[in-house]
């Protein structure tokens, strides 16, 4: 089941058409919710639970009457919407696959050939969905690769098939920052996605059944490659650039120290070269919220209700990494949304209506699945030379193992980690060392902020990018990729060898918009871009 089919159960809901509106956040929270409840036609059960949960309990005695949870009511009311949904559509087709949905119309890549993961596992064929726009010119030369962030899907801009706007629409198209009167771009959907590209959500050719969480583990790199198998059966030996926004900005760097002969030129914007603590924690959590959601089932939920209220937790995270406080300051300060109303725990101050229309927005349009695959995979990545080396020697021993065949892949390691036997425990001066630690880093930081030297294993797994002009952005107000990483970058790169790395920091002046500045300030963002690629 791909993450469009979520859309369809969510279709024969009341949800859809309320996150489609457009509307401010909170007509959309308060229309969501009455539709939920006018609309959906729960069962009896439900119907009682409701009315004992809308109304407030004076149990007798009380001294105040408790709270309603209008916001809990919601999700409660979806699950039985999308169960509900799930059995008319198995009653109406019990035996056949469940439809395709797309974001849209694609192309895709079929690869027959069997494609083995930095991890050790192995997709015995995959797809790659992707869109392209402007013409290939006769010796292929003027390709740009672009790349996505996490949640993207191959439609950065509207096409023929698929008139809707993209995700970049007003950075491509003729005479812009990707010119298409120029090059010909093409954006894919990641595979471990569910925009058309092969992921959990996909049926495992060996037994027909979705991969679900058999999907093996991923790397940056892997995406990558298979990407490149794309552009080799496009016949596209030589890119002209490959460009990318966080965690595009992460593969855009990955495809050309992978393939430095395949590659001209190098954009990053608000990416880096290895994730750092405080972007693994906020994925973490993001995470754990996920799978702590009961209908998540260790990842086997296709065919019943997903888990859409730990999605919509999940992204209620991450906008708060994807954005700033100036930003919030400037937009809702501290105002209710609805000041005559006394307060209420659930969504009540305007930031919380914005937060819970983000979550609503998204549960229901991506596969949770590839959430978790994905959001590891940017985890894992470090294009320090130490982990390069670690990771093809790992590669080789696997090849080496699957010489035998694909069939061997179902002896791939599985993770066997296990949770200590003791909790975590601190150490007695702990909290000093950290403190020196913390100020060592900090030093560290403001080294980089200085130009001071990024570390030697950076440095020489940056190196074979020391030929390739490069473009690097950071934004000050991004704080999941923060501007310092960039900072990196652009030093490590250098002091590889690049003589042609134009670095371009923009201040909380010229944007607030924190991490999501890529997708929205055409001017600086784009104005760097086409500049660099001119
Ligand atoms: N808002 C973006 C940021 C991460 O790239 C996304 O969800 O993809």
């Amino acid at each position: 089941m791909k993450c469009q089919r979520l859309t369809a159960a969510l279709a024969a809901s009341s949800v859809s058409s309320a996150s489609r509106t457009g509307q401010t956040a909170l007509l959309c929270s308060r229309r969501l919710q009455s539709q939920l409840h006018l609309q959906s036609q729960p069962t009896a059960r439900t119907t009682r639970r409701h009315l004992h949960t809308q109304q407030p309990r004076r149990n007798g005695g009380a001294s105040n009457p408790a709270m309603v949870f209008p916001c809990l009511d919601a999700l409660e009311t979806r699950s039985a919407t999308l169960k509900k949904a799930k059995k008319e559509a198995a009653r109406s087709d019990a035996s056949g696959p469940e439809p395709s949905y797309t974001a849209g119309a694609t192309q895709t890549h079929h690869s027959s050939e069997p494609f083995l993961l930095d991890w050790g596992g192995v997709l015995p064929e995959f797809d790659i969905a992707y869109e392209s726009w402007g013409a290939m010119n006769a010796d292929k030369s003027n390709v740009i690769l672009l790349h996505t962030g996490l949640s993207a899907s191959s439609h950065a801009h509207s096409t023929e098939a698929n008139p809707q706007p993209g995700w970049w629409e007003k950075f491509i198209g003729p005479g812009l920052s990707l010119d298409t009167d120029k090059y010909h771009v093409i954006c894919t959907n990641v595979i471990g996605g569910c925009y058309g590209s092969t992921g959990p959500s996909s049926v495992d050719p060996a037994d027909g059944q979705l991969y679900a969480t058999r999907f093996p583990i991923l790397t940056m790199e892997d995406m990558v490659r298979a990407q490149f198998r794309l552009l080799d059966g496009l016949g596209v030996t030589r890119l002209y650039a490959s460009v990318g926004s966080s965690m595009g900005g992460m593969q855009s760097l990955a495809a050309g120290v992978l393939f430095p002969d395949r590659v001209g030129r190098i954009v990053s914007i608000s990416g880096c070269a290895r994730s750092h603590p405080y972007s693994i924690a906020m994925r973490h959590t993001q995470r754990q919220v996920l799978m702590m959601d009961p209908n998540w089932n260790r990842g086997f939920y296709y065919g019943s209700v997903p888990p859409h209220a730990g999605m919509k937790l999940a992204r209620e995270i991450a906008t708060v990494t994807y954005r700033s406080g100036p930003e919030w300051e400037q937009r809702f300060a501290r105002r209710r949304a609805d000041p005559s109303k006394p307060p209420a725990l659930c969504p009540d101050f305007l930031i919380e209506t914005y937060l819970d229309h983000a979550g609503e927005k998204f549960c229901l349009t991506y596969d949770p699945n590839s959430l978790l695959y994905v959001s590891k995979a940017m985890d894992l990545f470090d294009l320090g030379r130490e982990n390069q080396q670690v990771a093809a020697a790992r590669r080789a021993e696997r090849q080496s193992e699957l010489k035998d065949g694909v069939a061997a892949a179902v002896d791939a390691p599985s993770c066997s980690l296990t949770l200590p036997d003791e909790p975590y425990q601190e150490q007695e001066g702990e909290s000093a060392a950290a403190a020196a630690a913390a100020a060592d880093a900090d030093a560290g930081n403001l080294e980089i902020q200085r130009g001071a030297k990024p570390p030697q294993d950076l440095i020489d797994g940056l190196s074979p990018l020391r030929d390739h002009p490069a473009l690097v952005m950071g934004v000050a107000s991004d704080i999941l990729f923060p501007a310092w990483q960039q900072r990196e970058v652009a030093e490590a790169l250098r002091l590889a060898g690049n003589r042609n790395v134009a670095h371009y920091e923009l201040s909380e002046e010229q944007s607030m918009f924190g991490h999501d500045t890529f997708l929205l300030d055409v001017k600086n963002v784009g104005g760097a871009l086409k500049n660099f690629l001119q």
